[in-house]
């Protein structure tokens, strides 16, 4: 994976420890699935990582940044966030969908009141998602471009950014329920950790109850990442 022109696709590299069924039939099933587009050839690739919550996703991502020296890492959580400021067509739709309840009293979208109802319902999680997803994948293809030209046109000279590894993070928990393996990702990472311990770093570092934090679990557990062929970590 490391080096300069070196990127190695994560499918051709080894699969969970423990998370992916590695009985023969669903192995090769696996190896079938195309796991992300085409790579268009670009020399900056985009590592997708994902993984339920509290996994160590922005822990893996830190590490890629400081040990590894990647160019750039888009945060999605934080992207979407910004579909909640006030010029956003989004807070309309969202208001409309959603009701008044959800609008705090300085007009602006209660991300808390509006993560208890989607939190616990997932046909609602699904109709905010339709309405998020479109916005944040635009604004991610945006910001790769412009990290992708200034790459390209930095001179050698500019060590800032010609001694990174030529790759952009993106950590999304939800990359491959939007779909994002089949769009702008090259390659897809997965962390791994056992529930129990989710549940403890959600309890002691978010302040949540038990029953919250299992409810935001809940919430994620689509699982679909068990069906890719991607590079696991266990964390
Ligand atoms: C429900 C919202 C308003 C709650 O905001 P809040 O600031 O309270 O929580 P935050 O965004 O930090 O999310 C908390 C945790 O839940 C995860 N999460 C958020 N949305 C989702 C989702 N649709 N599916 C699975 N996990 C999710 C986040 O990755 C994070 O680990 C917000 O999470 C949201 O808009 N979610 C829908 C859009 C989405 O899918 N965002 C994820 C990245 S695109
Ligand atoms: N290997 C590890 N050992 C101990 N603590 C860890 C490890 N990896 C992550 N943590 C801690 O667990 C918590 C959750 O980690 P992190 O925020 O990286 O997870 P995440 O998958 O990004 O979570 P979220 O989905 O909630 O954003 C953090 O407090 C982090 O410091």
């Amino acid at each position: 994976f490391c080096g300069k022109n070196r990127f190695v696709s994560s499918s051709r590299l080894l699969s969970s420890t423990d998370s992916p069924d590695k009985s023969s039939t669903s192995f090769e099933r696996i190896m079938d699935l195309p796991l992300t587009r085409k790579a268009d050839n670009h020399p900056v690739k985009v590592l997708g990582v994902c993984g339920g919550i509290g996994a160590g996703k922005s822990a893996a991502c830190k590490l890629l940044v400081s040990q590894l020296n990647v160019l750039a890492h888009i945060d999605t959580d934080s992207i979407a966030h910004t579909v909640y400021e006030p010029t956003s067509p989004v807070v309309e739709q969202v208001r409309r969908a959603f009701g008044d309840e959800i609008m705090a009293p300085d007009g602006l979208i209660d991300r808390k009141k509006l993560g208890s109802i989607v939190f616990a319902d997932r046909e609602a999680m699904r109709t905010l998602e339709a309405m998020v997803w479109p916005q944040v994948q635009l604004e991610i293809e945006k910001r790769i471009q412009r990290i992708r030209f200034e790459w390209l046109t930095s001179s050698s000279s500019d060590a800032s950014l010609s001694s990174k590894e030529p790759v952009i993070v993106v950590e999304a928990a939800v990359l491959l329920d939007a779909g994002w393996q089949h769009t702008f990702l090259d390659a897809v990472w997965v962390i791994t950790v056992p529930q129990e311990v989710a549940l403890q770093r959600m309890m002691e570092n978010r302040g949540l109850s038990r029953e919250e934090a299992l409810k935001r679990i809940g919430a994620q557990q689509t699982g679909r990442w068990k069906n890719y062929m991607s590079l696991f970590l266990c964390n």
